[in-house]
């Protein structure tokens, strides 16, 4: 293997650490503790793991956690209301409403609902626009995650051939986005694309964010070339049980790319440590103070 592999767990772990000395400085310097409310709807276990670990580190980090679990067959009336609460709950500084929601619910107007300063996933229209126009926004967590890891090993971006796989709202879209606000040349794949693996040959930096297990072969990768996985696959292992996987195949890849991030332990966990960021950034903005500097783009 040549490939350095970017901890992204430990990066998260750093990331952490600068979000609680900030909610320490707020809680001592103007009586201020940060909150996130999380809403999640249904029983999907995946989700579950998520909104547990979410919650986990929300406390570690000094900040509150609020959590509102809903059956399947909640109303929309009932979760745009419980979403009404929020907005208006001035110890609420960030909401996340888990995603996917169940299909009786309208997903976009859902999302839109959520007051635009308290968006903390960036998936609100206004959040989408602001970030479009190069203005100040919340930023998704996953995209920010990744931003930051690739500033982090490469220093600038500037001019570098960039490919996206994968156009979905909350991650290739605004991924690709912040690749251009970084001056790189954006590809962005899908489903439709003509000759991916040739696309992606020409990649500096490949960004994966398909949800197909190891779809991405080694031999598609350009020598030298950044390889950022999003992918959380789960699949079953021959011997029973199952193992996470990314979209990318992880040894071949690493045989050829400078530098790749593992699956567990790469982007996952810096997604979660930048909506701790978020929120952290949303709750200054609310109360007219200093912004934390390095926590967002
Ligand atoms: N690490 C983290 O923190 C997070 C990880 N994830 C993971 O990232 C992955 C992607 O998530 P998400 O963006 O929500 O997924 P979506 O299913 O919303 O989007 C997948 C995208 O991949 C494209 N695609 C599907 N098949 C192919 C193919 N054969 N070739 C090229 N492109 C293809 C689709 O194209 P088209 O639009 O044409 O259908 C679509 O744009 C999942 O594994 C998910 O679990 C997601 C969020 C956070
Ligand atoms: N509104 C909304 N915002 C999201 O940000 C959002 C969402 N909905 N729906 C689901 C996806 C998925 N997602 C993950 C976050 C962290 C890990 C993570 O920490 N993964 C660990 C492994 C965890 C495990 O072992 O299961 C890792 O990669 O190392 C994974 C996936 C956020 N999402």
């Amino acid at each position: 293997m040549t490939a350095t592999v970017i901890d992204g767990k430990a990066f998260a772990a750093k990331v952490r650490g600068k979000v609680a000395e900030h909610v320490a400085r707020l809680k001592s310097e103007h009586g201020i503790t940060p909150g996130l409310a999380v809403v999640l709807v249904g029983e999907d276990p995946a989700s579950q793991v998520y909104v547990r670990s979410k919650g986990k580190q929300t406390v570690e980090v000094g900040m509150n956690s609020y959590e509102h679990r809903f059956d399947a067959d909640i109303s929309e009336t009932e979760l745009l209301e419980t979403i009404r609460q929020l907005n208006n709950d001035p110890d609420v500084h960030g909401i996340l409403v888990q995603l996917p929601l169940p299909k009786h619910l309208n997903e976009d107007l859902v999302i839109n609902s959520i007051d635009p300063a308290k968006d903390v996933d960036g998936f609100h229209i206004s959040n989408v626009g602001l970030l479009g126009t190069g203005q100040k926004s919340m930023v998704p967590c996953t995209p920010l995650g990744c931003l930051m890891m690739l500033r982090d090993h490469h220093g600038s971006l500037s001019g570098m051939d960039a490919v996206v796989i994968g156009r979905s709202n909350i991650v290739g879209k605004p991924m690709a986005q912040l690749l251009l606000g970084d001056s790189c040349t954006v590809t962005i794949a899908h489903s439709r694309t003509k000759d991916l693996a040739g696309v992606v040959r020409r990649a500096d930096i490949v960004v994966a964010a398909v949800g197909r297990p190891e779809m991405v072969p080694g031999d598609w990768i350009k020598p030298g070339a950044t390889v950022i996985d999003v992918g959380i696959n789960r699949v079953d292992k021959p011997e029973g049980g199952t193992r996470l996987v990314g979209d990318c195949q992880f040894d071949s890849c690493a045989a050829v790319a400078g530098a790749i991030t593992p699956v567990p332990g790469g982007v996952g966990p810096m997604t979660i440590a930048c909506l701790l960021a978020n929120t952290v950034t949303a709750c200054c903005r609310a109360n007219g103070l200093a912004e934390p500097q390095g926590l967002t783009v």
